[in-house]
């Protein structure tokens, strides 16, 4: 079984190629997440945080750019590779719990199931019991699917995600539409995961509860990094090409074009707007 693995990914971009148009889903992100870190990818509708998640677990592979999963480079990885990785390093947990799950199985069946890949590549998996009391779900291992709560079905999908305890569990909106009880127990779970086999935790959220309930959060905006909050303190991070996104306060003074001064005083810097009769 695995600890948690680091991520680092460099000037990464996605460009989802159709007949007639383009969409850059990605353009240029630089994203370090340490070994047994927790975080959540926040920011807009359509701003990449899926297509980020997606290229993280392996699904596809990035138009440019690398992707560091552990010692794997994932965009130079084979086919076969990938869905190694899959099978027991990295696992997904997709948006909407029955799109992880085979509704004709009981959870315990469910969660053997998903320990098959990796038993067949000879990896040592944990206990069905274990990982499900790991979630929260002790007692609910024999039950029809169709009797579980929502929350109980996220939380099986969650179980099903780390069956093969993962260094590196990826969630995409793991508590839409559920209530604040069973957010709670989602979240909840996430922590445990995270605690006690120390994977790598990356959700996607966009509830500001969640947000606030983990330690560190990355907000994608048009597709870069936008910025970093840390403890509750917001944070704009400086790209590799020495860009400085400005957080969406700033942005409605500082026009696109605004001409600004960096000014340094100490180890403080100042953004001076030239006035608007020199722009
Ligand atoms: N399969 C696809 N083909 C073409 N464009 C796509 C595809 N998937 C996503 N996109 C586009 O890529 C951009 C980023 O989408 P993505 O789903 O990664 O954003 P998101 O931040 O996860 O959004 P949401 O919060 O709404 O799920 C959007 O402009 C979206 O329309």
């Amino acid at each position: 079984m695995s600890a948690g693995l680091p991520i680092l990914t460099s000037r990464l971009v996605h460009i989802y190629r159709s007949e007639g148009s383009d969409v850059a889903a990605l353009s240029g992100v630089d994203l370090r997440v340490r070994a047994g870190e927790q975080i959540g990818l926040l920011g807009p509708s359509g701003a990449g945080k899926s297509t980020l998640l997606s290229l993280l677990g392996g699904l596809f592979r990035p138009s440019a750019g690398t992707i560091q999963v552990g010692d794997v480079e994932l965009s130079a990885a084979t086919t076969r590779e990938l869905e190694d990785l899959r099978a027991g390093t990295i696992a997904l947990v997709l948006q909407g719990a029955w799109r992880n799950l085979l509704p004709y199985l009981t959870p315990r069946e469910n969660v053997g199931f998903a320990q098959y890949a990796a038993r067949r590549l000879g990896r040592e998996v944990p206990e069905v019991d274990d990982v499900l009391s790991t979630v929260g779900l002790a007692g609910a291992g024999e039950a029809a699917l169709t009797a579980l709560t929502p929350g109980q079905l996220q939380l099986c999908a969650v179980a099903v995600a780390v069956a093969a305890a993962p260094g590196v569990l990826l969630a995409d909106e793991p508590t839409s539409q559920l209530d604040h009880v069973a957010r709670d127990r989602v979240m909840a779970a996430l922590a445990e995961v995270n605690r006690s086999l120390g994977a790598t935790v990356v959700v996607v959220t966009h509830d500001p509860d969640v947000a606030a309930s983990l330690p560190r959060t990355v907000t994608i905006r048009d597709g870069r990094v936008g910025g970093e909050g840390r403890s509750g303190e917001e944070y704009s991070v400086v790209t590799a090409d020495g860009f400085l996104p400005l957080p969406t306060h700033a942005r409605e003074a500082l026009v696109p074009g605004t001409l600004v001064r960096v000014e340094q005083s100490g180890d403080r810097f100042v953004l001076d707007p030239a006035p608007e009769e020199e722009r």
